[in-house]
């Protein structure tokens, strides 16, 4: 009896160093235009295959707030100061894999969608970096080569961070750490940011699809703010689908938009959003989360060589 619990224990410690080794830097990248899931998605997805992540929009959110807070103007055109003000801060995104946020627009079943804290220059901006000022902004921000560059080295040693992140598991000999992968999501990664990503995803879904979720999104938050805080925040709530003033916007201003940031991040000179020519690509309008995380999950697991999980959805 004593013999077989070793064997087995043997055999699933095996299993699970095979399993860390193949994942030792696959990285998957995840593309596509705005709020079509990627940085859900993508969460969901670490989760489910013990990989970290990374959000490289949110570090061109905390440009955007930079050149904001520093009222700086000459955006697009190689702002100086802006770029000295990046290479000067630190970007750190906290993945939370304990810490779930439920989105209640989501079916999201068996699945949790892990926090994420993003830190500029360890101050938490996570909820300021989403405000109307940066979305208006961020794009034309994004558009500057010079900036791109700057961030770039932020991508690139946060994904390094990631990928050498290392779990420790305790094997015969002794603890042995073992590293782990990484899926970064934005618009230029699997064309220029990991062209060699081992695995691409191009994520779609229509402009109205996505406005409705967006919306879906703010009004969540709003109903949990007034929840806190029900005088503050009912002032400020918008009922249903009528226009309220100011910061909160309809629909259909939400698809306009969305599909502004997707035309300027499309047409832009420097790493245009594209599909990668080696991409999956998956329209999401009429699927479900759960369908969508676990088929990607099952891709990865395809060309990992592991087994897959979720024929039956
Ligand atoms: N299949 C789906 N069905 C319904 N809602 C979904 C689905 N996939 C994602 N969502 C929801 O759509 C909204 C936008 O998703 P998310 O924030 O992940 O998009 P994004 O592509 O990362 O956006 P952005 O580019 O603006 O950062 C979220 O509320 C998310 O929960
Ligand atoms: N790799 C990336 C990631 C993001 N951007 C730009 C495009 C968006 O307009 C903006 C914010 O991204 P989001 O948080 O909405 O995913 O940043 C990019 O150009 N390249």
């Amino acid at each position: 009896m004593q013999c077989l619990r070793a064997t087995l224990c043997r055999r699933a410690t095996r299993r699970f160093l095979a399993h860390k080794l193949l994942v030792r830097d696959f990285t998957i990248a995840i593309d596509g235009p705005a709020a079509s899931g990627k940085s859900s998605t993508a969460r969901a997805l670490a989760l489910e295959l013990g990989f970290g992540y990374i959000d490289s929009g949110s570090i061109y959110r905390c440009a955007t707030l930079l050149a904001l807070r520093h009222n700086i103007t000459d955006i697009g055109t190689g702002a100086t100061d802006l770029i000295e003000l990046i290479n000067k801060s630190s970007v750190d995104i906290k993945f939370q894999p304990s810490t779930t946020r439920s989105s209640p627009n989501l079916i999201t079943g068996r699945l949790s969608v892990p926090d994420v804290r993003i830190l500029l220059n360890d101050e938490d901006v996570s909820e300021e970096i989403r405000k109307p000022g940066v979305n208006r902004l961020v794009a034309k921000v994004a558009s500057d080569g010079e900036v791109r560059t700057a961030v770039l080295g932020i991508q690139r040693a946060l994904a390094k961070a990631a990928e050498t992140r290392s779990t420790d598991v305790v094997d015969k000999e002794g603890v042995v750490s073992v590293p782990g992968g990484v899926v970064m999501d934005g618009r230029d990664i699997g064309t220029t940011i990991f062209p060699n990503a081992e695995l691409k995803i191009y994520l779609d879904a229509s402009a109205m699809a996505r406005a409705i979720r967006r919306w879906d999104e703010m009004n969540s938050s709003l109903k949990q703010a007034r929840a806190k805080a029900p005088v503050a925040a009912a002032d400020s709530a918008p009922v249903a689908n009528e226009r309220a003033p100011a910061e909160y916007p309809s629909v259909e201003d939400i698809a306009r938009e969305l599909e502004e940031r997707d035309y300027a991040d499309i047409n832009r000179q420097h790493s245009p959003l594209r599909i990668a020519k080696d991409a999956v690509v998956i329209d999401n309008t009429t699927m479900t989360f759960e369908q969508q995380v676990y088929s990607i999950a099952d891709l990865a697991r395809d060309r990992m060589g592991l087994e897959r999980k979720h024929d039956d959805l």
